[in-house]
């Protein structure tokens, strides 16, 4: 057998204040987050959005220190994973392909084929699989092989989503026992799930599995911890005026406050590590929030991180994905392209899911064309008088 690769996908963050607005620039050119029909719209709507979103981001950053952690837990993990296997026997390297921020996939791909890897397995650190995380990266690695053929290893295996496996149920199942007992009365607090939402057409109209996947999981993880506790699952970080995944979280949080609840547990359940939407979101808004709607016992269960039943769980994945017959990117990719393509290009009369995208779209262009005319003084608007 021939050298043995692991690569870790992730999301990746911004270090410094800086990087803000150049990551987000990275996130919004990404088609698998907005998909615009006209491709060259792409980068400048990318643009436009990362410039005007970044101050309000950069206020986020700078309440968690001023820079996402994500990085440098990705690499305790991936430290963590290779001792794991190599204490199994396993001798493997593993590396981290961010998706919008260093170290980039593309710079770990180069690696790995200069350290001449010829078995490899992709790793993605989101446990449900999303068309807009796991698939986005997936999509970037097809693309890069398809580009640079002779990047590719002789022998790749992708693992899609893992949020059955056993340890990672029993982990996030320990995290929130541990949480638990700190309480006098543990039955009387409520479990709050917090995943986080995509836009409601992913689901719906694109097929994206990521709803159905994060509720199965809810699902065990509540079997696992075999408690009596009610709980509820909600979905968090909303961007944009489309609609998202429902209940949202704060909407669920004002609802359980009027019910009368008083003792709250958050669980995030769509990432592995410690980020801006833990540390910032829950931590800061959300507890805010339920403070002013009377929940004043408002607590959170901390992220995997490296937890040891959850780091050994990766390594059993990865020992079983050597073993089995591999699976090709594009294999994984397949199931969510068999099914009907969002946004629909065939036109269809009425009040249809076609015309409320191409009305977005003609919207969105009259809206570039309107920036584009204010920032360079010329265009339509001024010819005729209006500006
Ligand atoms: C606009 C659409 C977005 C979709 C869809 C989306 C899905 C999605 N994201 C994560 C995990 C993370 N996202 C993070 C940051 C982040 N995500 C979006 C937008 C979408 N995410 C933005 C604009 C940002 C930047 C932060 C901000 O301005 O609010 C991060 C944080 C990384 C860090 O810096 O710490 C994570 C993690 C999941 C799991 C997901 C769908 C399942
Ligand atoms: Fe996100």
């Amino acid at each position: 057998m021939g050298r043995v690769g692991v690569l870790l996908l992730n999301l990746g963050g911004p270090e410094k204040l800086e990087d803000v607005r150049p990551f987000l620039y990275n996130l919004f050119a990404d088609p698998e987050i907005i998909r615009l029909p006209i491709t060259w719209l792409q980068k400048p709507l990318a643009w436009f959005i990362a410039t005007t979103r970044s101050s309000k981001s950069q206020e986020n950053y700078r309440q968690i220190g001023g820079g996402s952690p994500l990085r440098r837990i990705t690499e305790e993990q991936a430290e963590a994973l290779q001792t794991d296997l190599h204490q199994r026997g396993q001798d493997a390297k593993v590396y981290i392909g961010m998706r919008y921020w260093y170290p980039f996939t593309e710079e770990a791909i180069a690696a790995i084929k200069r350290d001449n890897v010829e078995q490899l397995v992709i790793l993605p650190l989101y446990p449900q699989f999303s068309i807009s995380t796991s698939g986005s990266s997936f999509r970037l690695l097809q693309n890069l092989w398809r580009d640079y053929p002779n990047l590719q290893p002789a022998d790749h295996t992708v693992i899609a989503s893992w949020y059955k496996r056993p340890g990672y149920l029993q982990a996030m199942a320990d995290l929130i026992q541990r949480e638990l007992t700190q309480y006098e009365d543990p039955d009387s607090v409520h479990i709050f799930f917090s995943a986080h939402g995509v836009p409601l057409s992913y689901v719906e109209e694109a097929g994206d599995p990521y709803q159905q996947e994060i509720e199965e999981c809810t699902e065990l993880i509540m079997r696992t911890v075999n408690r009596p506790n009610k709980y509820t699952l909600a979905y968090q970080s909303r961007v944009g005026p489309v609609e998202w995944l429902r209940p949202y979280t704060e909407d669920a949080i004002a609802d359980l406050a009027e019910r009368g609840i008083e003792r709250l547990l958050v669980v995030p359940i769509s990432f592995v590590s410690e980020h801006i939407e833990t540390l910032q979101e829950i931590d800061i808004e959300y507890r805010e929030i339920a403070e002013e709607a009377g929940i004043h016992d408002f607590h959170r269960v901390p992220a995997l991180n490296t937890h040891p039943v959850f780091i050994s769980e990766l390594s059993e994945i990865v020992i079983d994905a050597l073993n089995a017959p591999s699976v090709d990117v594009s294999e994984t990719l397949r199931p969510a392209e068999q099914v009907k393509i969002y946004p629909p290009e065939r036109w269809e009369w009425g009040m249809s899911p076609a015309a409320e995208v191409w009305n977005g779209r003609l919207a969105m262009l009259g809206f570039l064309a309107l920036m584009l005319e204010l920032i360079s003084g010329q265009g339509p608007l001024h010819f005729v008088g209006l500006l």
